[in-house]
């Protein structure tokens, strides 16, 4: 590992990170009375202490329930199992709910994905560095050579898989790579549409940086598209990809201003900071499970 890579960085003081006890619990499902105190039961009951908690219901009646918790369970994997047939039984059976249970300690592992803009994926490996995103980056893959030495820097896989015009070959190629090693992929200004199989087979979230503020201008060349409609805000979206391009749910976006006076160029050069920011803050809200997809839509417990 390079020098720099060693030295000591100021690691954000999350509380919980590293500590092999503290567990997120997410559950979703149609709303009805007692649900939180239903799954309060359950933690206390299977001897855990409730650190966090954070719940949203769509509405009165057929609403949908969403709820986050971080609780720390003393000898948590020993332990795990109990709790979870617990919240299988009194959460799942008795309510009709769905559940997912994950360990703090036990980080996402994320393969990147970029084609020749580096902005995006060197802002997620310096974040990375820098303690504040908690990932095991497992590879960048890319159809360009043109990022090898500088993601190499980072210590990080550099796999350079060209698309040519047969793309499932190249798709294939990526399965072999990523199935049963990542969690989650992420689309760095990966500029490849993926198909319907790939997103089938990966069997994991995939999540885009699209740059615009969609829905406005979805597919290529979006700063193109703006500056020929004289917009006054450029954008960044965050969304997990689906076969529908630039459709997907919308996790995070952001803007900034511009002005008449700015080309096209200009206009990509204020929105490739946006896109960094967006795409960080994605990145990192799905994998400490603050993201929780419904139909086309998410509802995000960010800070
Ligand atoms: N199935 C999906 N794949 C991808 C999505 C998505 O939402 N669903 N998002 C894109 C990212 N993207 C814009 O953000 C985008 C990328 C590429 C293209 C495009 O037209 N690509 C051409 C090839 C371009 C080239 O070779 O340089 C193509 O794939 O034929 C449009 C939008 C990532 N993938």
């Amino acid at each position: 590992m390079s020098a720099t890579a060693q030295v000591d960085r100021p690691r954000p003081d999350s509380g919980t990170r590293g500590n092999a006890n503290v567990g997120r619990l997410v559950v979703e499902g149609q709303d009805r009375p007692g649900i939180v105190s239903a799954v309060s039961a359950v933690l206390t009951g299977q001897g855990a202490n409730i650190l966090s908690l954070d719940q949203y219901s769509s509405g009165a009646s057929a609403g949908f329930f969403f709820q986050r918790t971080v609780f720390d369970l003393p000898d948590f994997a020993a332990r795990r199992p109990a709790l979870e047939s617990a919240l299988a039984a009194q959460i799942g059976d008795e309510l009709g709910l769905a559940f997912r249970v994950h360990q703090v300690c036990k980080p996402k592992r994320v393969a990147i994905f970029a084609s020749r803009a580096d902005h995006c994926v060197l802002d997620l490996l310096w974040r990375h560095r820098r303690g504040e995103l908690d990932i095991d980056v497992v590879c960048v893959i890319s159809n360009h050579p043109d990022l090898a030495d500088d993601v190499r820097q980072f210590s990080v896989p550099y796999l350079h898989v060209p698309v040519g015009s047969d793309k499932r070959s190249a798709e294939q190629e990526h399965l072999k790579l990523l199935r049963g090693n990542v969690d989650l992929v992420v689309l760095a200004r990966y500029m490849q549409i993926l198909s319907e199989e790939f997103l089938d087979e990966v069997g994991v979230p995939v999540i885009n940086i699209h740059h615009s503020f969609l829905p406005a201008f979805i597919g290529a060349a979006p700063y193109k598209k703006a500056k020929e409609r004289g917009v006054k805000l450029v954008g960044a979206t965050a969304h997990y990809v689906t076969k529908d391009l630039d459709e997907g749910p919308i996790i995070e976006q952001d803007v900034v201003r511009v002005t008449h006076a700015e080309t096209a160029a200009e206009l990509a050069q204020h929105g490739a900071d946006v896109e960094r920011l967006v795409l960080a803050r994605a990145v990192k809200w799905h994998c400490e499970d603050r993201v929780i997809r419904h139909g086309n839509q998410t509802v995000v417990f960010s800070r």
